[in-house]
């Protein structure tokens, strides 16, 4: 079950979560196959099929309505398909728990709206699911949300109330919150929606600089191409419920696909195709 909609464990046995390696990440690669997903008639997602490397950045563009965070919400689970499948590690999610315990990864998701609860301090936030999951000693607890919050740049602001915080604290925040259980796999849901320029920068320089503390995969579903260019290992673009093109940033910004080209040209007024 898909606690407070974003932070969710892949367990065999209740006894696994007392085994929880809160100082170490892995990756884990994802590989999807000929999934498609019909909302009455309305065929969302149409026999997609890509693979995310464990490790990678990986961005999903595309414009709006084109079923990119229905994808996104299938990898969580929070969307079953119609046909096709979905693989973490080799293991079909929407077939039953893996038998292996090695198989256990923790993912954790970034909603577009940040999902905090008002009435909590930043720091009860970030410590949520570590106290009610009784993870480990207060103290310990106490440690994770002060480093958490060091790595999304608001170090100290532990008891700062979370109604009063900007939009684009509030996202640091949550980013937080999930980091506070060492998500093997990190899910952002239009990271940028609602941050003005200098927050969306700050935010970019947040998740580049996760990387590099972090074995774990991120992926990211976003209409703002140059925030995907810039943070992406790879990047895949969806049209009509399809992905249609998979690639670097370099790759991406000189693609000859007319539909490519014209997603880069109508958001950034024309990009250098270097
Ligand atoms: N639960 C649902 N029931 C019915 N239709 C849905 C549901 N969820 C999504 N849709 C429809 O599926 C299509 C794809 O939605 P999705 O949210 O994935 O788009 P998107 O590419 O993420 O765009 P946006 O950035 O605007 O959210 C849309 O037409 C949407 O209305």
């Amino acid at each position: 079950m898909l606690k407070h909609g974003l932070t969710h464990t892949i367990f065999n046995h209740d006894d696994d979560v007392a085994a929880i390696d809160l100082d170490n990440t892995k990756g884990v690669d994802i590989k999807i196959e000929k999934l498609n997903k019909f909302f009455g008639k309305h065929h969302v997602l149409v026999d997609v099929d890509l693979e995310i490397k464990s490790g990678e950045t990986f961005s999903i563009i595309g414009p709006s309505g084109t079923g990119k965070s229905v994808l996104l919400k299938h990898i969580v689970k929070l969307e079953t398909p119609d046909s096709g499948r979905i693989l973490i590690n080799g293991f079909p999610i929407f077939e039953g728990k893996p038998a292996d315990p090695a198989q256990n990864y923790r993912y954790s998701m970034v909603f577009q709206s940040s999902a905090l609860f008002n009435s909590l301090t930043v720091g009860e936030n970030v410590g949520l699911w570590l106290r009610e999951k009784r993870i480990c000693k207060e103290q310990r607890i106490r440690e994770i949300i002060s480093s958490k919050l060091e790595l999304v740049g608001l170090e100290g602001k532990q008891e700062l109330r979370t109604a009063e915080l900007s939009g684009g604290m509030k996202k640091r925040v949550a980013i937080a919150r999930s980091l506070a259980m060492n998500p093997d796999l990190i899910l952002y849901d239009e990271p940028t929606a609602e941050l003005d320029p200098i927050n969306t920068d700050e935010l970019a320089n947040t998740i580049l600089q996760l990387k590099k503390s972090t074995k774990n995969t991120t992926v990211i579903v976003t209409h703002d191409l140059n925030f995907a260019l810039y943070i992406s290992d790879r990047i895949g673009m969806m049209h009509d419920g399809r992905v249609i093109e998979v690639g670097t940033p370099r790759e991406i910004k000189s693609s000859q696909n007319p539909i490519v080209k014209r997603f880069i040209y109508t958001t950034t007024k024309g990009i250098a195709a270097d």
